[in-house]
C-alpha cells in the first residue's frame, strides 16, 4: 500500500481506487474522496468496526457496484465493474458472506438444495484437476456430503474451495473463516500464503479474528465511518513495535473511536423531535400533544 506521494506507480498496484464516492439511496455518502493502493503480492487485511465499510468497500472492488467512471476503482489495472471478464475469467475473485438468496420479505434465505459437495465443486468448469485435489485435502472435504445436511463449517469449506478453484490474482475474502474450526483456518490463510509469495496474487480480507495474523499480514487498511485512518505495512504501523499483539492494537483503535463518537454534541432536544416516527416535523407533532 503506497501513501499519496508514492502514486506515479499506480499502474503497478493490484488494487488502484481514485477519489471514490459511494453512498446508498437516501443516505449521506459511505465513502467520500477515498482513495486506496494495493501492491502485487501483498496480504492486507482490512480492519474498522461494525459499520464502518468493509463489505462495502469489497464488494465495490468485486465489481458488485458501480462507482464513478472507469478510472475510479481499478483491480489489476481494469475497472472492477465495467471489465466482467476480470470475475469470469477468475483474475478476480470474492468469497464474502453466505451462499444465500433474497426471497421477498423473508430476506436472506440460505441455499441448502439437497446437492453432494462433488456436484458442486466438479460443477466449476474449467479448473485444474491438481489444484482441485489440493484444495479438496487441503478443507477436508467429503465429496458424499450433501449440501442440505452438513454443518455451517462444512458448508462454508464448500463454498471456499469453489471460489479458490481458478487461480486468482486478486482475493477479496470477507470474514470467511468464521466458521472454520481453528485447524481448517491456519491451514487455509497459509494457502494464501503461498498463493501470494509464489503466484504474486493479491488478497485484502476483511476479519474480526486477528489470531495468527500478525505474521501472516503484509499490509494493514482501518477504516472508520468510510475514512481510510491508517494504509501502510504491517512493519510500519507504529503501535504493533510497541505491542505485537493486533487484536489489543486494533482494540485500543476502535475504543478510541467510540469515545470520540461520544464526545460528538448531542442534537438539541428540538432537533431531535423533528425526526418523527410519523415523518412529521415537531411544529406538525405539536397539534397532537
Ligand atoms: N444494502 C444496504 N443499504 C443501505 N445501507 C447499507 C447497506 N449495506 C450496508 N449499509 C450501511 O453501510 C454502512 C457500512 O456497512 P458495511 O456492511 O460495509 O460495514 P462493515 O464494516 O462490513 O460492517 P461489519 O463489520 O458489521 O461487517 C453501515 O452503516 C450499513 O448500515
Amino acid at each position: 500500500m503506497t501513501d499519496k506521494g508514492e502514486r506515479g506507480n499506480e499502474k503497478s498496484n493490484s488494487i488502484a481506487v481514485r477519489g471514490m464516492q459511494f453512498a446508498y439511496d437516501g443516505q449521506s455518502p459511505l465513502f467520500y474522496d477515498f482513495n486506496l493502493d494495493v501492491p502485487p503480492g501483498s496480504r492486507c487485511l482490512l480492519v474498522g468496526a461494525n459499520g464502518s465499510g468493509k463489505t462495502t468497500l469489497l464488494k465495490i472492488l468485486a465489481g458488485k457496484h458501480m462507482v464513478g467512471g472507469r478510472d475510479v476503482v481499478r483491480v489489476l489495472n481494469r475497472s472492477a465493474f465495467h471489465d466482467t471478464q476480470l470475475v469470469c475469467g477468475g483474475d478476480l475473485a470474492y468469497l464474502g458472506g453466505s451462499w444465500s438468496k433474497t426471497v421477498g420479505c423473508a430476506g436472506e434465505v440460505p441455499l441448502q438444495g439437497d446437492f453432494s459437495a462433488e456436484h458442486m465443486i466438479f460443477g466449476v468448469e474449467g479448473t485444474d484437476p491438481v489444484r482441485r485435489d489440493k484444495l479438496i485435502e487441503l478443507l477436508e472435504i467429503d465429496l458424499q456430503w450433501r449440501m442440505h445436511k452438513v454443518s455451517d463449517g462444512q458448508r462454508r469449506r464448500v463454498q471456499i474451495c469453489m471460489g479458490l478453484l481458478h487461480p486468482f490474482k486478486v482475493l477479496l475474502l470477507d470474514e470467511v473463516t468464521v466458521d472454520l474450526d481453528v485447524v481448517a483456518r491456519l491451514d487455509l490463510l497459509e494457502f494464501f500464503k503461498e498463493e501470494c509469495e509464489e503466484r504474486g496474487a493479491t488478497i485484502v480480507y476483511a476479519t474480526h479474528i486477528f489470531d495468527g495474523l500478525e505474521t501472516w499480514a503484509t499490509h494493514l487498511a482501518y477504516i472508520q465511518n468510510g475514512d481510510l485512518k491508517k494504509a501502510e505495512k504491517l512493519t510500519d504501523v507504529h503501535e504493533l513495535k510497541i505491542c505485537a499483539n493486533l487484536l489489543s492494537v486494533v482494540e485500543s483503535w476502535l475504543r478510541t473511536e467510540t469515545k470520540h463518537e461520544k464526545m460528538k454534541p448531542t442534537m438539541p432536544p428540538a432537533q431531535n423531535q423533528r425526526t418523527s416516527p410519523f415523518g412529521m416535523s415537531s411544529r406538525h407533532m405539536a397539534y397532537y400533544r
